[in-house]
């Protein structure tokens, strides 16, 4: 693995962005660090879990053969990023809102006949969906899903207090696509199957030089930077950012705590990449009680900063109101 990575740094689509980076730790999991990292919402990739062995084998054809007729959701873009929005929060923005991406369904056997022939200049392919009783109509998908490491994914929720499982999402990239920062509210065990995937993360105490779009706007939890063309005029800070950094190739794990912001790449070294990722629901910790231990850290702050723009936006229901009320309380008193 090592050679491939020195190999991998030599390739065109691992742009540096000018931010510096520093690596995120490849560990065994039997290493009693891996452990502590994840105890502590730090990163770490581990080497070998086995967390999806049995998904090792899962290519296009082993695929099509398993998922063939089942209806898939595919994301278009005529570019190479493909930045989530959610549809349902378009309203409040007096329709000046362009979706960056097409969201269509196609049968998955459809998907894989337009990945294969899928060429550079083409609209960009990116299948999102999760693993579900909607999908899973085969026997022998079932069974290698069955066969996860799921006492070692078990006994990291149990250990670290994660709430329950939400998703499974299986995620097939067409090579060179980009999902731009961003970051969620979920704890993350992200699986790399076929393919490498590049990922730039940031703490949540970076919050301040990512600036997120508005909680009320379709792209909430993303960031406003454009990571080609950064804009540091209207987002200065953005200068300051340093990243941590990962090279996922198959078999291995990221940990990528709640709330950590991450930027990912599926690399040019395949024609396209297949990861699943493992969200948990946060745990109680997320909720202030008497236990809670102060100062609070980065991911605490970040969730009384959403809560506080929620109730806001709730509470004058006119969205520019919520900036001058902010600054009243602001100028002149806390700055
Ligand atoms: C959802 C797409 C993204 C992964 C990610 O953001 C996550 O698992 O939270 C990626 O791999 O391009
Ligand atoms: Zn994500």
């Amino acid at each position: 693995m090592e050679d491939t990575k020195r190999m991998f740094w030599n390739e065109p689509n691992s742009k540096s962005y000018g931010i510096p980076t520093v690596s995120i730790p490849r560990l065994s999991y039997k290493d009693p660090l891996a452990d502590k990292l994840i105890a502590n919402m730090k990163p770490v990739v581990l080497t070998d879990t086995n967390l999806v062995g049995s998904a090792m084998k899962w290519d296009s054809h082993y695929l099509q053969e398993n998922l063939g007729d089942s209806p898939c959701t595919v994301y278009l873009s005529k570019t190479h990023k493909f930045k989530y929005f959610d549809a349902n929060q378009t309203k409040k923005c007096d329709n000046d809102f362009s979706p960056p991406t097409e969201q269509i369904v196609m049968r998955f056997q459809e998907f894989v006949k337009r990945l294969k022939s899928w060429k550079e200049g083409d609209k960009r392919l990116y299948m999102q969906e999760p693993l579900n009783e909607k999908i899973l109509k085969s026997l022998q998908l079932v069974n290698d899903i069955l066969t996860f490491n799921w006492g070692w994914a078990r006994m990291q929720q149990k250990q670290n207090n994660w709430g329950p499982l939400t998703t499974n999402l299986l995620m097939i990239s067409t090579q060179g696509n980009v999902t731009p920062a961003h970051f969620d509210n979920q704890h993350n065990l992200f699986a790399q199957i076929y393919g490498y995937k590049r990922f730039i993360l940031f703490p949540p105490e970076d919050y301040d030089k990512l600036y997120p779009h508005p909680v009320w706007h379709p792209h909430d939890r993303q960031s406003q930077v454009d990571f080609d063309y950064p804009d540091y005029t209207k987002f200065p800070k953005f200068h300051d950012i340093k990243g941590h950094e990962a090279l996922l190739g198959p078999g291995d794990v990221l940990y990528l705590p709640l709330y950590w912001w991450h930027h990912v790449e599926s690399l040019l070294q395949t024609h396209f990449t297949i990861s699943l990722n493992f969200w948990y629901k946060a745990g109680p910790n997320l909720c202030l009680s008497d236990s809670t231990l102060y100062p609070l850290e980065g991911y605490q702050k970040m969730a009384i900063m959403r809560n506080v723009e929620k109730m806001l936006v709730e509470a004058l229901r006119d969205v520019n109101e919520v900036g001058p009320l902010l600054r009243t309380i602001l100028e002149g008193r806390y700055n």
